[in-house]
């Protein structure tokens, strides 16, 4: 793999994170010509070559001897018979980027050419509009600068951080699943809204503006989140009121159950 010219990226599944990391790596200089990607689905092929202009008719094993950096964004169950398909044509040094959920890198390491560099990603959807949050963790035989094209991969996806994989189950409970726990919340609020009298949009646009502005305004003081709460929270006022049905529904309790669960899941995952 060459650090100093742009690597040509090879996405194998071009769903959801499939397209995600396309488009990304096309805003972050990739050309169309560098950059292929894998369906099994000739349809989507299709919508994604017609959408990006890049290839996306060939099958798994050819793009894979052609990239420098593979990317593995299928669902976790469809991965280790790709790899399957993939492991006697790749490279010597091509390096091997997943996204699914679960799977570790010892799990691509025991399924890929002995020395193969590994990096596991954790992204989310958020990542679309370029307001992601992504940790990646390094495997055994994946060094700095594997790190640093995987960054480079991700630049325009948003945040992107460095974590010990041990914590990567935890990263996908929190920032992987995370934006499905903020559209709900979203939605309750706006659904609130409705059983209160607001018109839809009317309760849908007050919901969004007040979590895009909470959100901010954390990042921006630096305050800590139960500072800001006490600000929002008049003595008598209604703000506690309506805190304390939300302590008295178990609310905290949910989201820590809810984190849990997605994390077992996550290990369960990578347990095949
Ligand atoms: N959607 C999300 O929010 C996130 C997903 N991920 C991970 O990304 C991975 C993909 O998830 P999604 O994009 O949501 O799923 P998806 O179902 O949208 O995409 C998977 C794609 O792979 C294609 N595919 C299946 N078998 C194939 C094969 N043998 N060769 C080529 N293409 C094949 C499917 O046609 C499909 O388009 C999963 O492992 C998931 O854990 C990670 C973080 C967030
Ligand atoms: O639900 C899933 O399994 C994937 C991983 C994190 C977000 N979506």
């Amino acid at each position: 793999m060459d650090d100093v010219t742009t690597p040509r990226l090879a996405v194998l599944g071009g769903g959801v994170m499939g397209e995600t990391v396309v488009s990304a790596a096309l805003r972050a200089g990739w050309t169309d010509e560098d950059v292929r990607v894998t369906e099994r689905s000739a349809v989507r092929a299709n919508e994604l070559s017609e959408r990006y202009g890049v290839r996306a008719a060939d099958g798994n094993a050819k793009v894979a001897r052609w990239a420098d950096v593979v990317l593995v964004a299928l669902k976790p169950h469809d991965v280790a018979g790709v790899l399957g398909e993939i492991r006697d044509v790749l490279r010597p040094g091509t390096l091997v980027v997943s996204v699914a959920a679960g799977l570790t890198c010892a799990f691509y390491e025991a399924r890929l050419p002995d020395g193969t560099p590994v990096v596991r990603v954790m992204p989310n959807t958020p990542a679309v509009i370029g307001r992601g949050a992504s940790a990646i963790s390094a495997g055994t035989h994946a060094g700095e600068e594997h790190l640093a094209v995987t960054e480079r991969v991700l630049a325009r996806t948003g945040l992107v951080v460095r974590a010990p994989e041990k914590d990567l189950d935890a990263v996908t409970a929190i920032s992987g699943s995370g934006p499905a726990y903020v559209f709900y919340v979203i939605d309750a609020m706006a659904e609130a809204g409705v059983l209160l009298g607001l018109t839809r949009d009317r309760a849908r646009e007050l919901a969004v503006a007040t979590v895009l502005g909470s959100a901010a305004m954390v990042q921006e003081t630096g305050e800590h989140p139960v500072v800001l709460r006490e600000r929002v929270s008049s003595p008598g006022g209604t703000t506690v009121a309506g805190v304390r049905e939300l302590d008295a529904h178990g609310v905290r309790a949910a989201f820590i159950a809810a984190a849990e669960a997605a994390r077992d899941r996550s290990v369960e995952l990578g347990a095949q």
